[in-house]
């Protein structure tokens, strides 16, 4: 299977109309895709959304989140079983707006990780450095732990269903996108610990996607980088002619 893929995160955007209006320009701009293409909606949206997807080779949809727990006493969590008894395969997981806002670590992360695996999900795991951390020039031993706290306890089984999204905190929302050698060397990086850790068939099948102000002027260079897989977009996924123009960038 390929490795390419691109992801939209809408985040707390689109009402369930818009969100719908979305999904259909986008699938009538780009016909079937040559790549993976999934539409990280909001929790209400899901069901709907999926109606729109179901049977349309290479879209699928994506959680922004799920709790860690099968299920009990979480008021207005959502499982991952709940996610894929209505169709979903994919879960975003360690998004740095969920490390800040909601205090999530690696450890808890991890934990999460495994309950979508054993849901059947596939989690999308967010990782990346804050402009301090890279300004000290200390990205690679910071990006290492969080891959190897989040990642290194999973079997090979596991492991090979996870995607990594690598997103340089500052490069979020700010349009300040890392330049295509900045996100090579992490991207490179991470693919190397991976093969370290679980074998070089493992590394050379994992899919490790670009986030952070990809944008369509610079899509293209960023997934022409050998371990650049395609993106996790946030802004850009919000609009169907940026996020189409991004797909097409991404070629198979
Ligand atoms: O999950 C997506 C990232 O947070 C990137 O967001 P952005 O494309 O708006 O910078």
């Amino acid at each position: 299977m390929s490795r390419t893929m691109v992801a939209g995160n809408w985040k707390m955007n689109t009402t369930p109309s818009q969100g719908a209006s979305l999904i259909r320009e986008v699938m009538e701009k780009v016909g079937t895709p040559a790549t993976r293409v999934v539409f990280g909606v909001p929790a209400i949206q899901l069901m709907q959304a999926q109606e729109l997807v179901a049977g349309h080779t290479n879209y699928a949809l994506a959680a922004q989140n799920m709790h860690q727990e099968a299920n009990g006493a979480y008021t207005g969590e959502i499982s991952a079983e709940m996610l894929t008894e209505v169709g979903i395969e994919y879960v975003i997981l360690g998004h740095s707006e969920r490390r800040d806002y909601a205090g999530e670590d690696d450890d808890l992360i991890n934990v999460k990780i495994q309950r979508a695996l054993e849901a059947g999900l596939q989690p999308i795991y967010c990782c990346g450095e804050k402009l301090d951390i890279r300004e000290a020039g200390n990205q690679e031993l910071v990006v290492g732990k969080q891959v190897e706290q989040a990642l290194y306890s999973l079997d090979p089984d596991q492991i090979s269903k996870v995607i990594i999204a690598y997103e340089p905190v500052w490069a979020i929302g700010t349009g300040v996108t890392a330049s295509k050698e900045q996100a090579q060397e992490m991207h490179a990086s991470i693919r190397r610990m991976i093969a370290n850790q679980f074998g070089t068939d493992v590394a050379q099948n994992m899919t490790i996607l670009y986030g952070g102000s990809v944008k369509p002027n610079n899509a293209k260079e960023l997934f022409d980088q050998p371990d650049v897989d395609g993106g996790l977009v946030g802004g850009a996924s919000l609009d169907a002619d940026s996020f189409a123009a991004i797909i097409l960038a991404a070629g198979s």
